[in-house]
């Protein structure tokens, strides 16, 4: 066990979904998984290992922001081994061409918190996803028929922020969408040589009317799960 994690080391698989919501963490064990079983319950952070398509493989919720997905990242990674990390998230558009349900797949993740420089002060370095996930994760979304954005997220400290207009600017620049952890689940993984990618479906629009209740955030977003444990399972 862990500070963070109650299992034990072989309880969780070496591949995992990470999704903000613990709540959509279940769906994800109770909607795709064969034999599903519950690790974690900590803090209600819920974990489950179970089996896709023949493979083992696991589901947790992660909290929201830097500070408590840098927790489970850093001790899955470390205490529990595993390689392979895919956050599926939600995220806000900051692209009029990117709508609710389009899935955004993050190629890189600008940050405006000091999370990453607190750790590694030396340089401001890009933080990226891993180039096979990402790979994969695009081909088998085109697959799917599912509308998919390659490029830039911003993670964003503060959900509710002043900066919300120099964000909306971020859109005229590259960048998709804003979330609130792939920076930093990038940056751990770089750290720690696992691979990571981040899956966003979009929930709402910080430039056009657009939004989603959040039963719909729970339970929806199905193809974003489906990208993501196919993913996983691709050789
Ligand atoms: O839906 P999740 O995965 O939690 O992701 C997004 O939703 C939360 C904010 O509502 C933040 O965690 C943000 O990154
Ligand atoms: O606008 C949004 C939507 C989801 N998640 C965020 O962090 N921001």
């Amino acid at each position: 066990m862990s500070i963070h994690i109650e299992a034990e080391k072989q309880d969780i698989a070496d591949k995992i979904l990470l999704p903000g919501d613990p709540l959509r963490a279940k769906f994800i064990a109770e909607h795709f998984l064969e034999d599903a079983v519950l690790f974690n319950k900590v803090r209600n952070m819920f974990g489950y290992t179970g089996i896709y398509k023949g493979e083992r493989v696991s589901v947790m919720g992660t909290g929201m922001g830097m500070p408590s997905i840098s927790i489970y990242a850093r001790e899955l990674i470390v205490d529990y081994g595993v390689k392979k990390l895919i956050r599926v998230g939600t995220a806000g558009s900051l692209a009029p061409d990117v709508h609710v349900r389009d899935l955004v797949l993050a190629q890189a993740a600008a940050t405006t918190s000091n999370i990453i420089k607190n750790d590694w002060p030396e340089y401001d370095f890009p933080q990226i996803a891993d180039f096979d996930l990402l790979d994969k994760a695009y081909h088998i979304a085109k697959d799917m028929g599912v509308i998919t954005h390659v490029g830039s997220v911003l993670s964003a400290d503060l959900f509710y922020s002043d900066l919300f207009d120099k964000n909306v600017k971020l859109g005229t620049m590259g960048v998709k969408a804003v979330e609130m952890e792939a920076a930093a689940l990038y940056y751990l993984a770089a750290k720690h040589g696992v691979q990571a990618l981040g899956i966003m479906t979009i929930s709402d629009s910080l430039v056009a009317d657009e939004d989603t209740t959040s039963e719909e955030r729970e339970k929806t977003f199905t193809d974003m799960m489906a990208v993501g444990l196919e993913t996983l399972i691709a050789e």
